[in-house]
């Protein structure tokens, strides 16, 4: 990692990732995910110049910690959706209601060269957003697939999730299998209704997987040839790179 890098922090619901990006020499779609815990990332922030974080979530110890780390030399830069940025505007009348980490995918699509698209991050939420052009249109949030199944088993008494069993997308002929299966085809439905009602908007398009559960997702998908969908773990990271990027050639 040369002087220049930044660290770039994506604080989700779940996990915690982070990748060391230098503009003059990163490959955007080849920044490294890696997954670790506050206590590593604050121990490998300290050697940062620089940290970007984008962060949805809302514990005030978390927050807390987070605004220290790298301190006292490191300049650390809290992002945030914006009206319009990288020259997308966001559909959102109250841009602040949106997930910063929402907003880091679908800049990441544009950073990687599509114009319309639509981009699922398969996170804590299952997250949708399209784009057309210059405009983000509109997203979906929906249940991940982790919390989809835990939230089965938590309601419904008789309804037992076993989190080893990965689902296929068969039908199932036992609770666990019923509930993981059951959860993977929810995906997989957001997924081709999304693609469905973009049709009827938009002739040509991307889609765009990500998130920790995207590659799940997108090895399941029976259509994803025909849709022409790509996956990247990273997108979240892609998209913060992008603006540090901009941001870098504005000072
Ligand atoms: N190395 C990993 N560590 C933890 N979770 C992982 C890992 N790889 C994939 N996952 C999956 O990531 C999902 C959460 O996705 P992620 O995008 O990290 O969520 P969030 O951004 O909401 O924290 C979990 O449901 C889990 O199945
Ligand atoms: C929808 C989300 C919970 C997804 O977060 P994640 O699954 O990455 O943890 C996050 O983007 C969020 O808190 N959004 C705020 C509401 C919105 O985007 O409208």
């Amino acid at each position: 990692m040369s002087d220049a890098a930044s660290l770039l922090v994506d604080i989700g619901n779940t996990n915690i990732k982070y990748s060391w990006f230098n503009p003059d020499s990163s490959v955007l779609s080849e920044l490294l995910t890696c997954y670790t815990s506050l206590d590593a990332l604050e121990e490998i922030s300290k050697s940062a110049n620089s940290i970007y974080i984008c962060c949805v979530a809302a514990d005030s110890e978390l927050i807390k910690r987070l605004s220290q780390l790298g301190q006292p030399t490191a300049n650390i830069v809290f992002l945030k959706a914006r009206e319009s940025e990288l020259g997308i505007a966001n559909s959102y009348p109250v841009v602040n209601n949106m997930g910063v980490d929402r907003w880091m995918c679908i800049l990441a699509c544009r950073a990687l060269g599509s114009k319309n698209y639509l981009v699922f991050h398969a996170g804590t939420a299952l997250t949708t957003d399209a784009v057309i052009g210059h405009a983000h249109i509109g997203g979906w949030i929906s249940t991940g697939y982790t919390v989809s199944r835990r939230a089965i088993s938590q309601q419904a008494a008789k309804v037992v999730d076993n989190s080893e069993l990965l689902g296929t997308l068969q039908f199932g002929s036992d609770t666990p299998y019923c509930v993981a299966n059951g959860a993977l085809a929810q995906l997989i439905g957001v997924v081709s209704t999304a693609a469905d009602l973009f049709a009827e908007q938009c002739e040509q398009f991307d889609i765009f997987i990500g998130g920790g559960d995207g590659k799940f997702l997108y090895d399941n998908l029976p259509n994803k040839l025909t849709l022409g969908c790509q996956y990247f773990d990273n997108l979240v990271l892609i998209g913060m790179a992008a603006v540090v990027s901009e941001l870098n050639k504005n000072t």
